[in-house]
This record gives structure tokens, C-alpha cells and sequence, in this order.
């Protein structure tokens, strides 16, 4: 911000505040002026609303005596008789009249033509001695005579007056009239007749129906009266307050001369006249069939404003001017470091507007204040339905504790991240890493701002990866091959369970860096490690090498391995993947395979291809080395006979016997063979000289002269050998030819001897 922009938003809030305080001393004063016009204005307000009760009060006191008039009519209407007992029941009956204020008599007009005022006269002074009918008119058509009349006042008990009503011409209109229309008529405000105070009294007429034959049957028999003050009325609503808070002026509505009804007092009737202004409320009274205008004024106070006296305001008004010129200022810095926040604001959100990652900032309640495009786009929603909502309510259940927690802390001042999954606005679940950042204003997080990254790929990618981790994994160790692999330097990257048992580690985790030295082939290591070089300079493979191992406990196992080099993504070989497959019990069988085919079955002993091949070496040897050797070719005398004589499994046995007199007889270095049947055949190597085949051959035949034991029988038997002693030129043929032709010399000379060196 440059130096300019600072001092004038330094400057405009102390401008401010002394203009407000300015404007507050003016405005006080000022407002003086109008303070006890308006406390009138408001205490009229208030009046207003009192007198329009008062009006409403005043208006059902009048519906009251028209209904209380209608219920004693009605009352009249259904017992019409004349005597003690009626008139009793009439007063008690009609005793609610004297609950209304004002009420100063009321009765029963009876309707009665001239010529029958006598017979009327006669008849209720059977039952009300000395009634008589006074002031009636020449020539009337109809006579009202007070038949009963009641008085609230105590003093004036009921009495029965003879005075005919319709002698006062104002009363007699307004009976006509409420006969006619067969609804109450009052007459206007007028002088009472007979009080000595002539106070200004109303009379109600409400016409009486009854089936007295005496009367007009339809028309009316006559009509009941009420004789009411209105001063009374007036002052007795609302048990005066209202003449005392307010004048009063009552006229009569109809008529060009408005008569005065009531007014509380001369001033009232004139100020209601002269100044509308005074007026609080101004309505009409329905009264039987007369309207009434009554007018509700104030009442002067009596109070004047004093513009300087009135101390305690204007040291108000100086302190709230004090208080609002200083309120001003701190508002306005605010306003002022507010604008600037969000001058500041405005600039970010452009700026993060095209963040490549998802950037919201929420407000202290959690509720996003910002959302910038990404985030949107994350979301699925417009700005106009984040903004406002509350940052947990898109969380997927599982996150919503870990967002909770890293946003109380955001709001401690803390920065930090966390995983969490969203559900976007189609229902799909997003994957985010959210990094928050408190935002801090003087000195406290007014906002946290996050940044989220949609990481659903890259955590699809992870999971599939290991995924797929597994699965090799399961598989190397499912094999039951050792598999291993191994860097440039020979060190062990990873290895399957087989190879981790073999190391005799606890887990695959413990073979990383380790190399062959470290373990329990350590012996081999150099060997090892070579191979390893051998495949990393040469990137070829060296496939099913064979080799033995000697266990711990010193069994020797066979090993199959291949060594393959690995390649990095540049085609750079990285490392040795080794493959080791333990072939022992292979191998074994393999060994038995070979023994069983070079050896005879029954004797254990090599079988004729091993003998072919053994010559060929012992003839190979003895030519190098120049060592006298000597073949010897000998079977079982009359074999034949045995056989014939004790059964083939004899014969079996004998040949077993013979081989093992033999081979007792033998060196290490001699080689026997039986070539089938009863031939057997022996190799002699390494011979000083000649006599010692001659010497073995004696010792074969005299080691035959103990007889065998077969099947518990003791058997003689007895062999001719025939010797062949190598020349050094001879073939392995030539050698066979010379020893079978020597075997026969020695059957032809008899057996049991040997041949050709025998002397
Ligand atoms: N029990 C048994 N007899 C065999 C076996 N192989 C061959 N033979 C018999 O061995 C006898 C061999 O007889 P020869 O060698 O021809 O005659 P010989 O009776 O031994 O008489 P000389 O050899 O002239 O002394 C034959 O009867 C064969 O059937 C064998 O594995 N077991």
C-alpha cells in the first residue's frame, strides 16, 4: 500500500468522528426542541389507543340498556296482569336495569285508548288502590299512563304513578316511534321533567307485544320505559378515568342542530370545536335509534419545554455525541482494515481462483465463505450452493471425525493435513488430501483456508499396486521354490517366504542389505557373488546349475538354481533375480535310476553295462599307467542241477551266497560283476604281477569249499575261472574272448580250478 493511500485512511476516520461529533451536538440541540412535542405525540399515540377502549366501553354500556330495555319488554309481553304478586316479580325481574350506570327509573307505559281508561282504571285499583291516571289529554287516541315504575335509589321505592306519558310531546314521538317500528326509540337529550336539578336525562322506549285483549293485539300494549342520565353514563365508564385523563364531547348526530349530548367540561366542548388538532379519537355511538358523535380530547399538560434549563439533556446529548464521534472512529478504522482485508481478499481469490488444486476458505463456523473453481469442478456443485454450507456436510462418514478435529485445530492457529473422503453432488465418493491453513487477524483465526488435492486416482493406483503387491506376493510364497533378488552390490532386496525360511530369518523385512556372507551359505558366498557379477557384466542368465549344499546337519541336499538379470525401465541391468529349487529327492531318484540300471537286482552287484564300461576304463588305466591287470571270467559249477534239484529260489539264493564269497575275498580297487545267470566276472587292476590273479583265483575256489546253507541243508558247490591277463594291446573284446575261452578250458579240465594260469 503506498504512503499516500495509508495517511488518508488514517485520516478519514478522525474526520469522520469530529463530524459525527458535530452533527451530535447540533442534532441534540436541535432535537430539543422537538423532545416535548414528541412525547406528546407519542403520549397521544398511546391515548389514542385508551380513549378508542373508552369508546368501545361507552358503546357496549349503551347496547346494554337497549338489551336490558328488550328483556324487560319481553318480560311484560309474557305476563301481563296487574297485582302485587306481578309487580314484585316485575321489579325483581327487572333489577339488572339498576346496574347500569345512570339509570335513574324505568317501567311500564301500558298502551290505552281513551274510552277504555276508565274499565283500566277500575281494574288496577282492585289490586292497587288509589291509581289513577293523571295529566290525560283531550282528544288523544291513545293514553300512557305509568303503570309500574321502578327506582334504583333506595329512597324511591317502586310506586305506581297514574301520569300519562304522552302529555310531554317529545316522549310521545318517541313512543309512537318505537311502536311503529317495533324497536326501542329514545328521545333526544333533554331536561328532566320533575328533578328539581333538571339534569339532562335520556328515556327509552322499547315496545311491548302482548295477547292482552284489552289492547291492540299485533300492534303493541304499550311500551317499556327507561329514564337514564347521561352525565352519569359518561362519568361512570370506566369508573371515571376516563374524565380524567381526557374531555369529552358528546352530540347528537341527526338534525341540523347538534345538540349537546354530554361534555365533561365548558373547555373540552370548546377546544373540540375550536382545534380539531386536540381531537385524540373521534367516533359515533349507536344508541337505540339515535346516533351520537362523541369526541375524546387531550387535556392540556400544562408543561413547557425550556431549551437551556433542561441541563441533564444536554449533558446527554455532549456525552452521546462524545460516545458516537468515538464510536465512529473505531468503526470506521474497522470499516477502513476491513475494506483493505478484502481488497486483499478479492486479489486472493483471483489468484486462487486458477489454483490447480481445490482451495475453499471457511468461516470460524465451519461454513464456506470462498470456493475457487477446482473446487467447484471437485464437487460437482455451484458456487452459489456452497457458499453458505457447512464444509463437514459433504465428508463421508469415515472422515468426518479427522476433518472435525484438523479444523478445531486449524482454528487453535495450527497448520496441518489430512486425508479425508468427500461425497461430491453426484453421489460419488472423492478422495482429497487437504493441507489447512489458519488465517490469522489480529491475532485471531478469522478463516481457515484448505487446499485439496483429488488424490482418488493416485490412492486407486496405490491400492491396485498393492493389490497386485499381494498377489505376487502370495504367489512367491505359495511356490516352493526359494526365489530372491538381489541390487548391483549383491545385496538382497527382497526375498519369497521359502528363501526367508532357508536365511533363517523371522521375515522377509530383515533380508533387505543382507548378502550371501550373512548367511548360512557363507561358505559359498565368493562363489555366489561372482555368478552375480558374471550376470550384471554380461546381462545374460545362467540357468539350472546344479549344486550340492551341505545342511547344518550335514545332510546334502541338491540345489537347481538360475540367476537372471534384472532390468531397470532404461533396460540397465539393476540387479539378480535368483531362482533355487531344491532337486534332493529328485536327485536321489535320479541315483537310484543310474544304480538300478547298473546293477544286477538280485546280487546288488554291477549288472554286464557296467562291467563293459569299467573295462573300458581299467583297460584305459592299466595302458597309462602301465599296471599289469587281468580279467577273470567264472560261473557256479552244475548251476543247472541246483536249480533242478532245490527249486529256482534256491538256485537264487545259492547265486546271492556266492557273490558274497566273493566279494570277501576282494580289494577295494577289484571290480566283480555278474553278468547274468550263474557268470560272474572280476576285474583286477593295479597287479604287481601275474601270480596275483592266480592267487586270487585260488582264494575264490577255496573260499567255495565250506558249504552254503539253504533252506537248512548244507550245499557244496563249487567254481571254474578262466583268466585273461591284459598285454597292453588287447581290446575289451579280446580280453572277454580270452577269459569265457579260459572259463571253458577250466570246465573242460574238470571245474573247480582255474585256467589259464593255473599249473
Ligand atoms: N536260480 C537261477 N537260475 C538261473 C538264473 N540264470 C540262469 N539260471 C540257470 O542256470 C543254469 C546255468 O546252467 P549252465 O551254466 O548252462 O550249466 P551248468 O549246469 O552250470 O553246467 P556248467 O556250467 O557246465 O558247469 C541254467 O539252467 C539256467 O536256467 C538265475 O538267475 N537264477
Amino acid at each position: 500500500m503506498s504512503q499516500q493511500h495509508q495517511e488518508k485512511g488514517t485520516w478519514r476516520p478522525l474526520v469522520l468522528a469530529t463530524t459525527v461529533f458535530l452533527f451530535g451536538i447540533a442534532s441534540g440541540l436541535g432535537l430539543h426542541g422537538q423532545r416535548v412535542e414528541r412525547t406528546q405525540r407519542r403520549l397521544t399515540l398511546d391515548n389514542e389507543e385508551a380513549a378508542r377502549q373508552y369508546a368501545f366501553l361507552a358503546q357496549r354500556q349503551l347496547d346494554a340498556y337497549a338489551s336490558t330495555g328488550l328483556s324487560l319488554a319481553a318480560h311484560i309481553g309474557t305476563s301481563n296482569a296487574i297485582s302485587d304478586a306481578t309487580v314484585n316479580a316485575y321489579v325483581d325481574s327487572a333489577r339488572h336495569f339498576e346496574r347500569l350506570k345512570g339509570i335513574r327509573a324505568y317501567g311500564y307505559l301500558p298502551r290505552l285508548a281513551p274510552e277504555l281508561a276508565d274499565e283500566f282504571e277500575h281494574r288496577v285499583q282492585a289490586d292497587m288502590p288509589g291509581y289513577h291516571i293523571r295529566g290525560k289529554r283531550p282528544r288523544a287516541d291513545f293514553y300512557y299512563p305509568v303503570l309500574y315504575l321502578a327506582d334504583p335509589d333506595p329512597a324511591r321505592a317502586a310506586i305506581v304513578r297514574g301520569i300519562d306519558f304522552s302529555i310531554f310531546p317529545e316522549r310521545l314521538a318517541a313512543i309512537r316511534k318505537a311502536l311503529a317500528t317495533g324497536a326501542p326509540a329514545a328521545t333526544r337529550v333533554h331536561a328532566s321533567v320533575h328533578d328539581f336539578a333538571k339534569i339532562p336525562v335520556v328515556l327509552t322506549f322499547t315496545p311491548v307485544r302482548t295477547a292482552d285483549r284489552h289492547v291492540d293485539r299485533g300492534v303493541g300494549a304499550g311500551v317499556v320505559f327507561s329514564v337514564m342520565r347521561v352525565a352519569e353514563l359518561f362519568e361512570g365508564i370506566d369508573n371515571g378515568k376516563l374524565t380524567r385523563a381526557f374531555a369529552l364531547a358528546v352530540h347528537e348526530q341527526d338534525g341540523p342542530a347538534r345538540r349537546l349530548v354530554y361534555a365533561s367540561d365548558n373547555d373540552a366542548f370548546r377546544q373540540a370545536d375550536a382545534d380539531p388538532a386536540h381531537v385524540v379519537y373521534a367516533t359515533t355511538l349507536r344508541f337505540t335509534d339515535r346516533t351520537w358523535h362523541m369526541r375524546i380530547l387531550s387535556k392540556p399538560s400544562g408543561r413547557s419545554a425550556d431549551a437551556f434549563g433542561d441541563w441533564p439533556w444536554l449533558t446527554a446529548t455532549l456525552l452521546a455525541s462524545l460516545i458516537a464521534a468515538f464510536g465512529t472512529y473505531r468503526l470506521a478504522l474497522r470499516q477502513r482494515d476491513r475494506r483493505i482485508r478484502s481488497e486483499m481478499a478479492q486479489r486472493f481469490e483471483v489468484l486462487l481462483d486458477s489454483h490447480p488444486f481445490a482451495v475453499y476458505a471457511a468461516d470460524r463456523a465451519g461454513n464456506f465463505v470462498f470456493v475457487n473453481r477446482k473446487m467447484q469442478q471437485e464437487l460437482g456443485l455451484s458456487q452459489q450452493q456452497l457458499i453458505g454450507a457447512s464444509s463437514t456436510l459433504f465428508m463421508a462418514p469415515s472422515s468426518q471425525a479427522v476433518a472435525g478435529a484438523a479444523f478445531r485445530k486449524a482454528l487453535h492457529g495450527e497448520a496441518l493435513a489430512y486425508h479425508a473422503s468427500v461425497h461430491n453432488g453426484h453421489g460419488a465418493e472423492v478422495d482429497l488430501a487437504v493441507v489447512l491453513v489458519p488465517v490469522i487477524v489480529a491475532g485471531q483465526v478469522d478463516r481457515v483456508l484448505g487446499f485439496a488435492e483429488n488424490v482418488t486416482e493416485r490412492k486407486r493406483f496405490e491400492r491396485e499396486l498393492h493389490e497386485s503387491r499381494e498377489m505376487l506376493r502370495l504367489i512367491l510364497d505359495t511356490i516352493p521354490d526359494r526365489v530372491f533378488w538381489k541390487d548391483r552390490e549383491s545385496r538382497f532386496i527382497g526375498a519369497n517366504r521359502h528363501m526367508v525360511d532357508a536365511a533363517g530369518l523371522p521375515s522377509a523385512e530383515r533380508i533387505v542389505g543382507l548378502t550371501d556372507a550373512d548367511m548360512p551359505w557363507m561358505g559359498a558366498a565368493a562363489h555366489y557373488q561372482d555368478e552375480d557379477r558374471e550376470i550384471l557384466a554380461s546381462g545374460r542368465s545362467l540357468l539350472n546349475m546344479q549344486r550340492p549344499q551341505t545342511t547344518e546337519d550335514g545332510e546334502v541336499r541338491w540345489f537347481d538354481v538360475s540367476k537372471l538379470p534384472l532390468t531397470d525401465d532404461a533396460g540397465t541391468v539393476a540387479g539378480v533375480l535368483g531362482i533355487v529349487r531344491d532337486i534332493t529327492q529328485h536327485k536321489r531318484m535320479e541315483e537310484e535310476l543310474t544304480r538300478r540300471a547298473n546293477h544286477d537286482s538280485l546280487t546288488g552287484l554291477p549288472n554286464r553295462a557296467f562291467f563293459h564300461s569299467q573295462l573300458n576304463h581299467a583297460i584305459v588305466r592299466a595302458q597309462r599307467r602301465r599296471t599289469g591287470m587281468a580279467l577273470m571270467y567264472f560261473d557256479i559249477d552244475r548251476f543247472k542241477q541246483i536249480n533242478d534239484t532245490h527249486g529256482h529260489d534256491a538256485g537264487d539264493q545259492v547265486i546271492r551266497l556266492f557273490a558274497d564269497r566273493v566279494c570277501a575275498n576282494l580289494r577295494a580297487s577289484d571290480f566283480v560283476a555278474r553278468l547274468g545267470g550263474d557268470e560272474f566276472v572280476l576285474i583286477v587292476e593295479d597287479m604287481a604281477e601275474p601270480d596275483v590273479a592266480r592267487h586270487l583265483a585260488g582264494k575264490l575256489l577255496a573260499s567255495m569249499e565250506e558249504p552254503l546253507a539253504i533252506d537248512g541243508q548244507a550245499l557244496r558247490i563249487s567254481t571254474s575261472i578262466g583268466i585273461a591277463v591284459f598285454d597292453g594291446t588287447m581290446t575289451a573284446s579280446q580280453l572277454i574272448k580270452a577269459a569265457d575261452d579260459a572259463m571253458y578250458e577250466a570246465k573242460r579240465g574238470g571245474r573247480n580250478c582255474f585256467r589259464p594260469l593255473a599249473r
